[in-house]
């Protein structure tokens, strides 16, 4: 009896796995062998880069948010790591943690904007791993190839410090989308511009969280012109101070250089907390040096990409200091942290 279903359940498991995730395009010479076997095999002759990332229901995600929501956000945030790195995006696992009573409704929306997502980025679904439990947990490992990666420990006294994009949109956007599910549970279905018009917050903030920009082709075109990188996704507070620590070196930043998300103003104490600490923001934070400004200037224009000079490289052992001007602040803040 035992048996039987022990049997059942793996024969829905499979069936769940080919529904869902088997007839993507497999297209990459490299993939010798995808989703099957015990394992997949890669075969390439450039550094692979991974990195691995858990979207854990109530944590990262809303409790309530719709399958492509979190499709998006655990697909997009685990990118992520790979521009950090300056790789290209070549292929992915998927292991899903699911409640038994989920919809196959709701699978089937995962699983189809995940597919529009790998499209979108020309990276495979090479395998991955499907379990029964209490919350929705989507643990994603992004595979991609670069010939010298960009590390946190390359910034060098003298390098301008640079961020992609807006910073502080994600986290301005949180607690107006979780208060939207607590006014009234028929939110939860509505589409971001409907959620922006009710809220009067800026749609460009509900984009931040549900849709990060990564910068994938700006890193990978831009990286031999720079000399280290960091994803922001706990905070620039944070973040940088990793870099720093990893080069051995001090970061200055110019509060007024920071591209902050519409509507946020570096002189307004929690809008600041919201750019430095908020975390959530999936843009990258690099260094290069002075000589490289015009080329940078130039790639990421011709590539529409937002760029922002934010400060300099200076010599130390790992200090962050803000400035308002000449005037060094103190902002008491810290990274998004679990525990
Ligand atoms: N449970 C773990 N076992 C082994 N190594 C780990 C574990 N958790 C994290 N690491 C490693 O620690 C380093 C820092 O991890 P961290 O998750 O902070 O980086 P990150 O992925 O850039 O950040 P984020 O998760 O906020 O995107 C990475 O090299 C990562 O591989
Ligand atoms: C529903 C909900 N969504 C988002 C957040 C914010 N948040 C969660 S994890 C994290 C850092 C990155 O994660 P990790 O370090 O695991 O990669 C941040 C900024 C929240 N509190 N609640
Ligand atoms: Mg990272």
């Amino acid at each position: 009896m035992r048996l039987q279903c022990n049997l059942l359940e793996r024969m829905r498991e499979f069936d769940l796995i080919k529904t869902h995730f088997t007839d993507w395009s497999t297209n990459c010479s490299n993939l010798k062998l995808g989703i099957g076997d015990d394992c997949l095999v890669w075969q390439g002759d450039q550094p692979l880069v991974i990195s691995t990332d858990t979207a854990v229901q109530g944590v990262h995600f809303p409790e309530q948010a719709r399958p492509d929501q979190v499709a998006s956000r655990a697909f997009l945030s685990a990118l992520s790591d790979l521009a950090a790195m300056g790789a290209s995006a070549d292929f992915f696992t998927l292991a899903l943690s699911l409640p038994a009573d989920l919809t196959d409704h709701w699978l089937s929306e995962f699983a189809k904007q995940l597919r529009v997502l790998a499209q979108q980025y020309q990276i495979v679904l090479a395998g991955g791993d499907t379990t029964r439990s209490k919350l929705i947990t989507v643990t994603i490992s992004v595979h991609g190839c670069v010939a010298k990666p960009l590390l946190r420990s390359g910034a060098i006294a003298g390098d301008d410090i640079w961020v992609t994009g807006r910073l502080g949109g994600a986290a301005a956007a949180l607690p107006t989308i979780l208060a939207s599910y607590d006014e009234t549970s028929g939110d939860a279905n509505l589409g971001t511009q409907a959620v922006s018009a009710k809220t009067s917050i800026p749609s460009q903030w509900l984009n931040a969280y549900w849709q990060p920009d990564i910068p994938m082709l700006f890193a990978k075109q831009a990286s031999s012109l720079l000399n280290s990188a960091i994803d922001i996704s706990d905070g620039l507070m944070g973040d940088a101070g990793h870099l720093a620590r990893a080069s051995q070196v001090d970061l200055e930043f110019d509060i007024h250089a920071l591209p902050l998300a519409e509507q946020l103003q570096p002189n307004v104490p929690q809008h600041l907390a919201l750019a430095l600490a908020g975390g959530d923001d999936y843009q990258l934070c690099f260094t290069a040096t002075k000589a490289a400004r015009q080329s940078i200037t130039l790639l990421a224009e011709s590539i529409n990409q937002p760029v922002s000079l934010v400060g300099r490289v200076v010599r130390g052992n790992g200090d962050v200091r803000w400035y308002d001007g000449t005037h060094q602040i103190k902002p008491a803040l810290q990274g998004y942290q679990h525990f």
